[in-house]
């Protein structure tokens, strides 16, 4: 390989020393446990880089990234200085990685090398055929919650024997019989589910010793980014990889881990030394990404938080601007204020890419959305959909339409059947194909239909034309109470609680709390509208088109999707005590310090001008409450602070 003379030069010149010893670094493992902004990740980058020039060949290199951006990022960065060798690394996430080999030795587990993936919504019919065949009453446990049990065990390492033999009766009786039947059926399929990944390569290892053999010997060099925020399955195929060379090379930040809720363990990195006997250890102390008044802030926070590896952070950027705060009265307020500042900073120069507006909860996005259109500034929601074309949301929309416009053929489709209520897709069709022919209304052809059909497919359709006509096509409703009855009587609250995981569940649930409150806006708004429905409608729909096409936008974005970020101007918004820290984590420690570290990492993502905001009030479900300050924001000292 040709390799550009001036590579060593390249990739030191811009290290500082503690930095160039972690690249230097050549065998044996090594933790770099350092604060947010101190070049973990470009130490990362650039010890592939350093182990390409020593000779290494890059595919017996495995770097693991957290997302595929971060991937692509990397592999772009090395092939920069590398050229076309840098496709022979292996640079991905735990799953890419795990998916690669899988397509080479999955045959060795019994399964085909072709094998497919299913998406969640396709396990769960596996997981209802295997609940049906086991006679299991829905009462007792649906394919949802089996399937999120089903993830977590994975997660854990825990197989269907495991559980088969658990000491609790529900676990071993009900649960372990799902999953174990759940794996053979998955197999039977050559499918996997996106756990099986992880867990076919850790089975795959600990089941052949020639094969563990054979990656053990390849993979020579493995470095690992975001390790506080690895699982215990990820850190065993990890350590089952590096077992042999013993080269595993981890970067992470004990205060950023934040993602205990999807089962990673910060134990990971606070054991390291323990896992990895004579681990080398390298601190980063200076963070090239913020001034010092936004370090000295971020460091306040974090230093309230019990069993850290504790570290101060410096910058030599100078202590930079002050931090500017802002209180609004209401939520509105507050996105108001955001995007006239949005407004004066692009004025001033700032593309709006360099921006981002940090929220704690996904559903908080609406508000910003609907100012940045009306303002025609271009934004995108990072790691989400914007909050109109979210599924629950689309979902109710489909109801509304139907309930305005008995015509709506689309809209009807979409939800004859959601929730679930047993009308199959054959008694849909036939319903729309008599409306199509007839040119009757859909609501019209179903009510024609529906003596044809038979048993619960017939009580159904009665009850959902029923649930439909009771709204009486949404004449004298306020949108908010029309909206909030609705949820209550499809059931949807109901589906979404038992069908989807906590997390998700409570997200969903937020999204249409916050449709709420847009409705009760609306009403609000409009008090002596004579067809409010109607209006409605056409106001979100306008929303939805006028929508353009970006990818230099504002960045809209949860603080979980801000990890490993960079952004010159952040807004940190929301800054509440009744939602941030999350009242959900009251009175739980755990949760409570890892509100902490997500605040730690909010801030961190700021280079240059941090603003924080919150409103005294805010409409939470349809109802407007008034709230005080988030803990957090009381806790930053005034000194550091300038209240606009
Ligand atoms: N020695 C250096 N000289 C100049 N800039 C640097 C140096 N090291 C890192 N940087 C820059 O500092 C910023 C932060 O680096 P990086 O993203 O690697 O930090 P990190 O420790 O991975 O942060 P996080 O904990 O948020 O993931 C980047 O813009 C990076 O290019
Ligand atoms: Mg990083």
């Amino acid at each position: 390989m040709s390799l550009s003379p001036d590579l060593l030069q390249t990739i030191f010149s811009d290290l500082n020393t503690q930095q160039s010893e972690a690249v230097r670094h050549m065998d044996g493992p090594a933790l770099v446990l350092a604060g947010a902004g101190s070049g973990k990740t470009r130490v990362l980058t650039a010890r592939v880089m350093h182990l390409v020039q020593q000779g290494i060949a890059p595919w017996s290199i495995l770097a693991v990234t957290f997302t595929n951006k971060a991937a692509n990022e990397m592999r772009q960065r090395i092939r920069s200085q590398l050229g076309p060798a840098a496709n022979d690394a292996w640079i991905g996430t735990f799953h890419s990685i795990a998916l690669r080999i899988l397509r080479i030795e999955a045959h060795h587990l019994g399964y085909g090398n072709d094998f497919v993936i299913y998406e969640p919504a396709e396990s769960v019919k596996v997981v209802n055929k295997v609940i049906r065949k086991l006679n299991i009453s829905s009462d007792t446990l649906n394919a949802k919650r089996a399937l999120g049990i089903i993830s977590s065990y994975k997660n854990s390492n825990h197989s269907p024997q495991d559980i088969l033999a658990d000491d609790a009766p529900f676990e071993r009786e009900v649960i372990g019989p799902v999953y174990q039947h759940y794996q053979e059926l998955m197999s039977s399929f050559n499918a996997m589910d996106f756990d099986d990944l992880l867990v076919n390569l850790k089975r795959l290892l600990s089941l052949d010793a020639e094969i563990l053999a054979k990656y053990q010997q390849r993979f020579s060099y493995i470095l690992v980014d975001e390790y506080q925020d690895t699982n215990l399955l990820q850190f065993e195929l990890i350590y089952a990889l590096g077992r042999q060379h013993r080269n595993v090379f981890a970067v992470g930040d004990d205060d950023q881990s934040i993602y205990r809720f999807r089962g990673a363990t910060i134990e990971n990195i606070l054991n390291f030394e323990q896992h990895y006997p004579q681990a080398v250890l390298f601190k980063l102390e200076q963070n090239y990404r913020s001034h010092q008044t936004i370090l000295d802030c971020a460091n306040r926070i974090i230093s309230k938080n019990p069993r850290r590896h504790g570290k101060q952070l410096f910058s030599d950027l100078g202590a930079g601007e002050k931090i500017a705060v802002k209180v609004l009265p209401s939520a509105e307020d507050e996105a108001s204020f955001v995007v006239n500042q949005l407004g004066e900073l692009m004025a001033k120069g700032f593309r709006p890419n360099e921006i981002a507006v940090l929220y704690r909860t996904n559903a908080q996005s609406r508000l910003f959305e609907t100012f940045l259109l009306r303002s025609n500034i271009p934004y995108r929601v990072v790691g989400s959909f914007e909050f109109w074309k979210r599924r629950e949301i689309q979902d109710i929309l489909a109801y509304v339409s139907l309930i305005a416009n008995p015509r709506n053929i689309q809209a009807f489709e979409r939800i004859v059947n959601y929730p679930l209520r047993g009308i199959g897709a054959t008694s849909v069709e036939k319903i729309v194909t008599v409306a199509m022919d007839t040119g009757m209304p859909v609501l019209e052809a179903a009510a024609m239909v529906e003596p044809d059909l038979r048993g619960k497919a017939r009580k159904s359709l009665q009850a959902f034309l029923e649930l439909i006509g009771s709204f009486n096509g949404g004449q004298d409703y306020l949108m908010g109470d029309l909206i909030h009855e609705l949820v209550r009587k499809a059931g949807i609250e109901r589906d979404i609680r038992t069908r989807d995981d906590e997390n998700q569940a409570q997200s969903r649930l937020e999204n249409i709390g916050e449709l709420i409150s847009a409705a009760t806006a609306f009403d609000e708004k409009y008090p002596s509208e004579q067809a409010p429905i109607q209006r409605f409608l056409e106001e979100v729909n306008l929303g939805l088109e006028t929508r353009q096409q970006t990818t230099d936008g504002v960045n809209l974005l949860t603080i979980h999707s801000a990890k490993g970020l960079e952004f010159p101007v952040v807004f940190l918004t929301g800054l509440e005590n009744t939602v941030f820290p999350s009242p959900m984590s009251m009175g739980n420690q755990f949760a409570q310090e890892e509100e902490r570290r997500l605040m730690y990492v909010a801030i961190t993502r700021c280079q240059e001008k941090l603003y924080l905001t919150r409103a005294q009030s805010r409409t939470l479900f349809g109802k407007t409450a008034f709230c005080g300050a988030s803990a957090f924001l009381r806790e930053i000292p005034d000194d550091l602070t300038v209240k606009l």
